[in-house]
């Protein structure tokens, strides 16, 4: 029976693991992670991450093809494909700082696999890496490896959270790097007929593993820059009266653009895209491209300026100041399905308890303006014609 391990139980691993041993019931998976307090969740009825599907995924597996532990080393030892799939957060100190991506904890596990090997085995990146990273993890593994063979490959995940069940089963595609030898082709071929289980073999495509490296970063530029893009347009149609659904819309009919990421909002969030964009523009510094470099940083300052433009909006338009002012903020997630509050029936009952003026600032285009304005609010609704409050006050506090 073949043996998978992986380390990191976050919002990859488990999921991933999780669906890996509901389509594999021949696979013996493995969750470890150094996090007592995350294990022990995963091994109860509160699961430590909130996913719709997961629940049902976890609870059909575990005790049987899946575990979750803290035993790191036994169960490393023990597989034959263990996937990484640590954080790799932005450095906050040192070379490259603020942009480069901190690879300590992928450094560590990466040791620790070389530590207790006592066979051959196939390491998988399934963590969002600098290209060329695997280069690094082939020679910490190589230099200690005891004679034991190590093939590193490169498998990105592309789920995005809310949906990462449902992604997982029916992703677009899923991409493998290997290197172009005969034991990197045997190790992908091992990690394709895992996949195989249930993803239709032309959606597996196979890479060398820069090109899968590289791809991971390029799809989350590729996907922020067309909310950036999008968000650039919401402060042309505030300033000329156009609507921004409406301009979205016309604009995503075309099929060559296609309309999925072409809300306007507050800027997009979550804990890769702006890490992941700051990385590839580290990684266009340090190869000597700064005019890319500038290209894509330029996604990060059209967000920024998105954010920095909606809190301004909410500044002028209460007399320039929202100091002793109560702003109760409606949906703290960073996107639906991660705790959403949406049409609450509420929104009447807080308008009467108010003072008045009383203000909606809609960053995301969710709440019926039309319907709010009738119950007596001034709503501002991101890249829609304005309030004749707003148009009167500055767009900059
Ligand atoms: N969150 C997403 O939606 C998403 C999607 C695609 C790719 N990614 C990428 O996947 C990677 C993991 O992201 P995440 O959101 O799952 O992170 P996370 O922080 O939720 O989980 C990482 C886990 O790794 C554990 N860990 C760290 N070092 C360890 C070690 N040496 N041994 C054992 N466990 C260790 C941590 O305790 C933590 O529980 C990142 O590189 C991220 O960019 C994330
Ligand atoms: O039209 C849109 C679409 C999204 N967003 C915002 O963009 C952010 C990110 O959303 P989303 O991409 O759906 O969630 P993530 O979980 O961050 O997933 C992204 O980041 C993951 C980690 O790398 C990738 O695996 C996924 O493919 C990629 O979509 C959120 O704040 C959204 O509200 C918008 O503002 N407008």
């Amino acid at each position: 029976m073949v043996k998978i391990c992986c380390i990191g139980a976050g919002y990859v691993g488990g999921p991933t693991m999780a669906v890996i041993a509901l389509k594999c019931p021949n696979i013996q998976v493995a969750v470890v992670d150094i996090s007592t307090a995350r294990i022990n969740a995963w091994n109860s009825d509160t699961l430590p991450i909130y996913e719709p599907g997961l629940d049902e995924v976890v609870k059909k597996c575990r005790g049987k093809n899946l575990s979750f532990s803290t035993d790191v080393e036994k169960h490393v030892a023990e597989s034959d494909i263990v996937f990484v799939s640590v954080n790799t957060p932005t450095k906050t100190q040192g070379l490259g700082a603020g942009k480069a991506a901190d690879l300590t904890y992928w450094e560590s596990a990466a040791r620790m696999i070389a530590d207790v090997a006592k066979s051959n085995k196939i390491v998988v990146e399934k963590s969002t890496v600098p290209v060329k990273t695997a280069e690094a993890i082939e020679k910490i593994l190589t230099h200690n490896s005891k004679g034991i063979n190590f093939s590193i490959l490169s498998n990105p995940e592309f789920l995005a959270e809310g949906t990462a069940i449902s992604d997982l089963l029916n992703p677009d595609r899923v991409l493998i790097g290997g290197r172009e030898t005969p034991e990197g082709k045997k190790a992908i071929e091992a990690l394709r007929d895992v996949y195989a289980h249930w993803v239709p073999v032309d959606r597996i495509l196979c890479t060398n593993l820069w090109s899968a490296e590289l791809s991971k970063l390029a799809a989350n530029a590729f996907l922020a820059q067309r909310i950036s893009s999008v968000n650039a347009m919401s402060a042309l149609c505030e300033a000329t009266g156009a609507d921004v659904s409406q301009v979205a819309h016309a604009v995503g009919k075309d099929t060559r653009i296609g309309p999925k990421f072409l809300n306007a909002s507050v800027g997009f969030g979550g804990s890769c895209f702006q890490k992941d964009i700051l990385n590839l523009v580290y990684i266009c510094e340090c190869n000597g491209l700064p005019e890319v470099a500038t290209y894509w940083k330029q996604v990060i300052k059209v967000n920024d300026y998105q954010k920095t433009r909606f809190v301004n909006r909410i500044v002028s338009s209460m007399f320039n100041t929202v100091s002793g002012k109560k702003i109760a903020v409606l949906g703290f997630a960073f996107k639906k399905d991660t705790g959403d509050t949406r049409e609450t029936p509420a929104i009447d009952k807080i308008f009467n308890d108010m003072q008045k003026p009383a203000f909606v600032f809609d960053g995301r285009n969710v709440v019926d303006a039309e319907k709010l304005r009738k119950i007596g609010f001034i709503v501002y609704s991101i890249g829609k014609p304005l309030d004749d409050w707003l148009k009167d006050m500055p767009a900059v506090a």
